[in-house]
């Protein structure tokens, strides 16, 4: 493929690569706590595969301090007025645009991501959910309802110490977007990123408690899937927001269940994204790009199986083709690279034995298909054309840079198609027809849709999946509802009528 390559190895990381090393694997109680006796986690950067920190999991012991200090730094927090708590979450908002910077390069460490990329979604992203949320913090309220003489107040309550379980695409957003609606309702947090990205939510944490956030309201503890498991069950904790895959959440929603606890599930998705005939091609061929290639397609939104209408097909394909030479890879801390690394070898060997397999099936390969020639885990933009519906490539969720087209002919045939999945994230459609664009978004199962566009995701919109792609919505005014709720309080203002 024609993709440019940037230089092979990337020298100008050295010195950010020095710095990555956090000055302790916890943050706990407004401070970093180290335990050693926690097994490693190696933080590799994945455009040289090289170990640019090491961490260690929470013990039981971290765990412990961790849930005891989020249980009395939430007291302290929700005793504080909402406009209190919004100001500081404001004033972190601040504080991190100032080192957005700093927190680019971080993110970019951490997951390999472009810091084009990084310098606009992640750390401002985060910014954005701190502001938004430090803004609503003084306007939660509850209601009164007049009933005759008598009336209804409600009040909206924080409830107490929530969990947030991190995947590993966007390390800083997700700490953001859970930590943010959670504070501004008056909880704490006891956050766990992912193993393979555990640097970026400590800055967060950091940041949090410079902006004056009390001791124990936002604490990050490390660890792989079982210190997840402990900390969902702690009978501390009254809410588990994670974002990770179906299975694990399927795992942690039944053991949420079990206890009778509040969740919010983020989880994977295969989405459809239709282009009918009369779109404008170049438009929809950028969204198809958006919708698999940002991140190096490791976005769960990813609008992965592509349904071009059949008079269409060519052109688009066509277009893609001669649009994806504008992918640059190479180093990702140089701001002309477009497209970087998988997050892990893993994940680049998961993606190629998917691209395997779509080959093996049938699928016609029409660019990429291979590991890039550089330093890390690059696998290049790889597009896969006639590909039906019952291939793997075109049912199991990919999480890398694969797009599949499909053929369709007709609006009914391709609504029955595109929700023929277990996923319900999300879904888009191309199209300058009004009244279509609408009656197919009516048509979608799926939480979150586009109209000739994909994949954005402001806080003020909510976001999140339906069917088996989760529970609940991020950001917005939803969100709000997610991390708190309502007590009832009837007031008598007449005698009791008892029965005898
Ligand atoms: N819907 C959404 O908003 C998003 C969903 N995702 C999904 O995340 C997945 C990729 O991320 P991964 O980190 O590989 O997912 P994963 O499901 O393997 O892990 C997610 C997190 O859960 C933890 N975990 C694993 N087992 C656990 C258990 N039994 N109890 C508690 N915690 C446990 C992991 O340590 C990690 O922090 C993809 O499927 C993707 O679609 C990713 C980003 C956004």
């Amino acid at each position: 493929m024609n993709c440019v390559y940037l230089s092979k190895h990337p020298s100008g990381a050295t010195k950010a690569m020095q710095n990555a090393q956090p000055t302790a694997s916890h943050f706990i109680n407004g401070a970093y706590v180290e335990d050693t006796d926690g097994a490693p986690i190696e933080c590799i950067y994945p455009a040289t595969g090289k170990v640019i920190a090491t961490l260690h999991e929470a013990t039981p012991a971290i765990v412990d301090q961790a849930l005891s200090a989020a249980k009395a730094g939430q007291k302290i927090w929700a005793a504080m007025t909402g406009t209190e708590r919004g100001r500081i979450l404001r004033r972190a908002a601040d504080i991190i645009r100032d080192r957005n910077r700093e927190l680019s390069v971080l993110e970019t460490l951490d997951t390999g991501k472009p810091l084009q990329e990084t310098l606009v979604a992640d750390a401002t992203s985060g910014a954005d959910a701190l502001e938004y949320f430090g803004g609503l913090a003084g306007s939660i309220t509850g209601e009164h309802i007049q009933l005759g003489q008598d009336w209804v107040y409600t009040i909206r309550e924080p409830l107490g110490v929530c969990v947030g379980i991190g995947a590993w695409n966007y390390p800083t957003q997700i700490a953001c977007w859970k930590g943010a609606p959670a504070l501004a309702c008056g909880n704490s947090m006891v956050f766990k990123p992912s193993e393979t990205t555990p640097l970026c939510a400590l800055k967060i944490a950091e940041i949090l408690h410079e902006a004056g956030l009390p001791a124990g309201v936002y604490n990050v503890v490390q660890g792989r899937g079982a210190v997840g498991a402990s900390l969902v069950i702690d009978p501390r904790v009254s809410k588990v927001s994670l974002t990770g895959s179906v299975p694990t959440g399927r795992k942690v929603y039944a053991a949420a269940a079990e206890r009778m606890k509040h969740v919010t599930m983020e989880l994977g998705g295969k989405s459809p994204l239709i282009i009918f005939e009369d779109a404008d091609i170049d438009n929809a061929v950028s969204g198809a790009i958006l919708g698999n290639f940002y991140s190096s397609g490791q976005v769960c939104s990813n609008g992965t199986r592509v349904f071009v209408q059949k008079d269409i097909k060519k052109a688009f394909l066509k277009r893609l083709k001669e649009r994806l030479e504008g992918a640059v890879m190479g180093d990702p801390l140089d701001e002309a690279t477009n497209f970087g690394p998988m997050v892990s070898a893993d994940q680049m060997n998961i993606v190629l034995g998917y691209i395997n397999k779509g080959t093996e099936e049938g699928a016609t390969l029409v660019a990429g298909g291979k590991m890039a020639d550089l330093d890390g885990f690059f696998v290049e933009p790889t597009v896969f054309a006639d590909v039906t519906d019952g291939m793997t490539i075109a049912r199991e969720e990919i999480f890398g840079p694969v797009m599949a087209v499909f053929d369709f002919e007709t609006e009914e045939e391709v609504m029955a198609r595109a929700n023929d999945t277990e996923f319900g994230l999300a879904a888009g459609v191309f199209t300058n027809d009004l009244t279509r664009a609408h009656r197919v978004v009516a048509g979608f199962e799926a939480g979150t849709c586009y109209i000739n566009t994909y994949n954005l995701a402001p806080v003020e919109a909510p976001f999140g999946g339906s069917k088996a792609s989760g529970v609940g919505r991020e950001n917005s005014k939803e969100a709000i509802n997610h991390y708190s709720e309502v007590k009832t309080v009837y007031v008598a203002m007449t005698p009791v009528e008892s029965q005898f």
